[in-house]
């Protein structure tokens, strides 16, 4: 699915600014929309943009620049369309210019010249930034087999929330506008929840129309080469891991902090907290919300924990962290098979597995896990439908089988933990531990992760 922006009708301050940073961001097309805008004026925009991203730009007007510019994009409003013949756009597509329009209705396609690549079809919904422009098409709209062979673009009031109802109506991609424009000071942060929403869409329609083939799939990768040695070192200083040094010590944190909502703190709040005490590997653990929901959040998640150079893992949603492009992912033994989650988010994203028992460790090895979080260590009410506890004695027996077993699978303890347990934890032989109330719940989080830190080193 296309994700287009088309600039605000009017100059905007730092508007050149701001479109470098989009393109920068990974956006393949903005469509220059100023129809009231002196040629002059529009020139010393497109000045102001990178040379490297003005290959992405399609002009509405003054298409006399774009030979300048090395503009490849011409847009036609459906007036200008109409005023041309179809030899004349064969030409432009001809001379290696990908040509679009606008329709005010399906019916056009049936009309439309077959040279033109792309279509804007709308308004689709009520626009947010033009009054009075508003959806003539039904809410239960789909658009009919046609013979256009361009995409077919949604546009008119296209934000993160309707985005999905348009991908369902049939469309090939969205053009957006307002929900771009209408804070200018948050146009960025703005694209790129729309952009990692359009590659959850994209992944999940992939994903829907291969499920069989993945379920038929007995891909299961190889077990990875010894992970770490159990007692190595997590110790200040140390940079948490990088995905391209699988296998080595020192890939996956001794510390994991798993986010929590109550009722004064979000997620992302949580996450914040975590972050500010020193926190640098985060598991994002959203419960009974669906991955809609779950994506804005693990959006902010991803920005937060990037500004902090903090490691981002996705629990139970595979869809969501690859769209976030999320360090890893963490799946239950109820959640999607770790082989079924490794061809989807392909194989540099870490993966941990849960395990409770032998059966479980030896299961998530074979699977080819890259960690497993193992528990719970004692109650908590920090999940509900607890497995039976472990205690230190059950974490002893299971270690004592991983050595024999010669298998170094990094093993996280979770579940209850403080503080006071993390020596003894390390002393059986866990790589590491998880914690999400112990750090929450502190009076003083700097300090709990410091008392951590020094227990873990
Ligand atoms: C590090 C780590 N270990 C175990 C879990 C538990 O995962 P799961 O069994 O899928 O239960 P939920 O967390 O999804 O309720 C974890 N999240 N992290
Ligand atoms: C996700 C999870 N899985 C087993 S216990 C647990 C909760 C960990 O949180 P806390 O540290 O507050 O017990
Ligand atoms: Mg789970």
């Amino acid at each position: 699915m296309e994700l287009i922006v088309i600039t605000h009708p009017e100059m905007l301050p730092g508007e050149a600014a701001i479109i470098n940073q989009l393109f920068a961001r990974g956006l393949a097309r903005l469509h220059v929309r100023k129809p009231d805008v002196a040629e002059a004026e529009l020139r010393a925009l497109l000045e102001q943009i990178d040379p490297q991203f003005r290959s992405r730009i399609a002009l509405h007007q003054h298409h006399e620049l774009a030979g300048a510019f090395g503009i490849t994009g011409l847009h036609f409003t459906e007036m200008s369309r109409l005023a041309q013949s179809r030899e004349a756009f064969e030409v432009l597509k001809n001379s290696g210019f990908k040509i679009s329009t606008s329709l005010h209705g399906p019916a056009e396609l049936e009309r439309l010249f077959h040279c033109f690549d792309y279509a804007f079809l709308g308004p689709v919904f009520d626009s947010i930034s033009k009054e009075g422009y508003s959806s003539k098409l039904p809410a239960d709209f789909k658009l009919q087999k046609h013979n256009f062979p361009g995409k077919i673009i949604a546009l008119g009031g296209i934000d993160a929330e309707n985005l999905k109802s348009a991908l369902e109506m049939g469309f090939d991609g969205a053009a957006v506008l307002g929900s771009i424009w209408q804070n200018p000071d948050n146009a960025i942060a703005q694209f790129e929840n729309l952009k990692s929403l359009q590659s959850f869409l994209k992944s999940s329609q992939q994903s829907s129309s291969q499920q069989s083939s993945f379920q038929q799939s007995s891909c299961i990768p190889g077990l990875k080469p010894g992970a770490i040695d159990s007692i190595a070192v997590h110790c200040p200083g140390f940079q948490p891991g990088d995905p391209e040094k699988k296998g080595e010590a020192g890939f996956v944190d001794k510390l994991h902090f798993i986010s929590n909502e109550t009722g004064t703190m979000s997620h992302i709040d949580s996450i914040q907290l975590a972050l500010e005490a020193g926190c640098r590997w985060i598991q994002l653990r959203v419960k009974n919300r669906i991955a809609e929901e779950v994506l804005p959040v693990a959006s902010k998640a991803k920005q937060l924990c990037d500004s902090y150079g903090a490691r981002l893992i996705i629990n139970d949603f595979p869809h969501v962290a690859q769209a976030v492009e999320a360090y890893g992912l963490h799946l239950g033994l109820t959640d999607m098979p770790v082989p079924e989650a490794r061809a989807l988010v392909g194989e540099k994203m870490i993966i941990g597995g849960t395990a409770n028992s032998w059966e479980d460790i030896t299961r998530r090895i074979e699977e080819g896990a890259d960690y497993i979080g193992l528990g719970p260590f004692r109650f908590t009410n920090t999940k509900q439908n607890l497995s039976p506890i472990l205690g230190i004695d059950g974490y002893c027996a299971l270690m004592r089988q991983m050595q024999e077993a010669s298998h170094s699978t990094p093993i996280i303890a979770i579940g209850g933990i403080t503080s006071d347990d993390v020596n003894g934890l390390r002393k059986v032989g866990l790589h590491g531990v998880a914690m999400s109330g112990a750090l929450i719940g502190s009076a003083d989080p700097q300090k709990t992760f410091y008392q951590i830190q020094q227990a873990l080193c």
